[in-house]
């Protein structure tokens, strides 16, 4: 069993195009002069830190140190939030951030300096803030959690093609938007949200708990980790020169304002797609699947170093 002084520490070696891989042998010489007492282990394939945060808390570890990206902690937060070992909230979460977006943590603050990062960890100052969970399809199977924001339709497009232009690191979900932008086709949806049903040829519908995503945009239009509530952004059926136009819009937050989007507050949302076109849906940068969608809000579930 790990002591209750040690932490574990997982490590995604291809996060941030490998620099993960590369900066680790600094991180563990600065995880050493701040006296962590550690194990730790590399991510060997898509999912597994999903599977080693499990392991981990088996084990009795408490205090988890992510390094990587969006994708990595989002897979640790799935990790957590799917086992029934100790109450979710009662596993803590340190992040050094090596990705390519960063975007779950410019919300909060935490610096993309490694020493600035691990000093943060070492402070012991813990924030518990709200998770979103996605029960895709109606089916019997493990629902997503996710901790920053959630999309479906262009969105979730732009994750399926980013991968190719991650060598690109911060404008990489720019140029695959940009990119992509002509060959995406909108598609009909019915969403439930509060007590109304809106029906709407959509670009796009955003879910937002935290402030960023791709690379610095902010799609929705009042963030809040800590309100319990979902910021939801309905973004319809604006053309293709529209979004072109509103390229600065999508990153100063302004976006939210066009007369075609449609901002709510709610803790539940629920999405039909009503089209043959079905369109991906993404979860904190990562893939999920295609489909009708519910998702909810577990309010003061992640509990993180900050
Ligand atoms: N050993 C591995 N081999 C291949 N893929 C991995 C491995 N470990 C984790 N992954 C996957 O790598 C993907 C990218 O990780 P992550 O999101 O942390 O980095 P990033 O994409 O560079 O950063 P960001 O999401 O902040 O833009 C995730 O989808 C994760 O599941």
């Amino acid at each position: 069993m790990a002591n209750s002084n040690s932490w574990f520490v997982i490590i995604n070696p291809t996060s941030g195009n490998g620099a993960s891989k590369k900066k680790w042998p600094e991180i563990e010489k600065l995880l050493k002069t701040y006296k962590f007492e550690f194990e730790f282990e590399f991510t060997k394939h898509k999912n597994h830190s999903i599977e080693l945060v499990q392991n981990a808390i088996i084990q009795g570890f408490n205090r988890i140190i992510c390094i990587g990206g969006d994708g990595t902690l989002h897979n640790i937060v799935n990790g957590i939030m799917l086992q029934n070992k100790v109450p979710y909230n009662q596993v803590h979460i340190g992040v050094i951030p090596i990705g390519t977006g960063n975007d779950w943590v410019k919300t909060h603050g935490v610096s993309n300096n490694l020493e600035n990062a691990i000093q943060t960890i070492k402070n012991g100052h813990l924030k518990i803030q709200d998770v979103g969970k996605i029960i895709l399809n109606n089916i019997d199977k493990d629902p997503t959690y996710f901790i920053n924001l959630a999309g479906i339709g262009f969105d979730g497009f732009v994750v399926s093609k980013v991968n190719k232009y991650k060598h690109l690191g911060a404008i990489a979900y720019l140029s695959g938007a940009l990119l992509g932008l002509f060959s995406f086709k909108n598609f009909h949806s019915k969403v439930r949200v509060n007590s109304s049903i809106i029906e709407s040829k959509t670009l796009m519908i955003l879910i937002g708990i935290c402030q960023y995503s791709g690379g610095g945009m902010q799609l929705t239009k009042t963030p809040n980790p800590f309100d319990g509530l979902l910021d939801i952004s309905i973004v319809k059926n604006i053309g293709k020169i529209d979004i072109l136009k509103n390229v600065v819009n999508l990153f100063n937050g302004k976006i939210t304002n066009h007369k075609k989007v449609e901002t709510y507050k709610s803790k539940t949302i629920s999405v039909v797609i009503t089209d043959i076109n079905k369109p991906y849906i993404q979860a904190d940068g990562e893939l999920i699947g295609t489909g009708n969608l519910e998702i909810s809000i577990i309010p003061k579930a992640f509990s993180f170093y900050c």
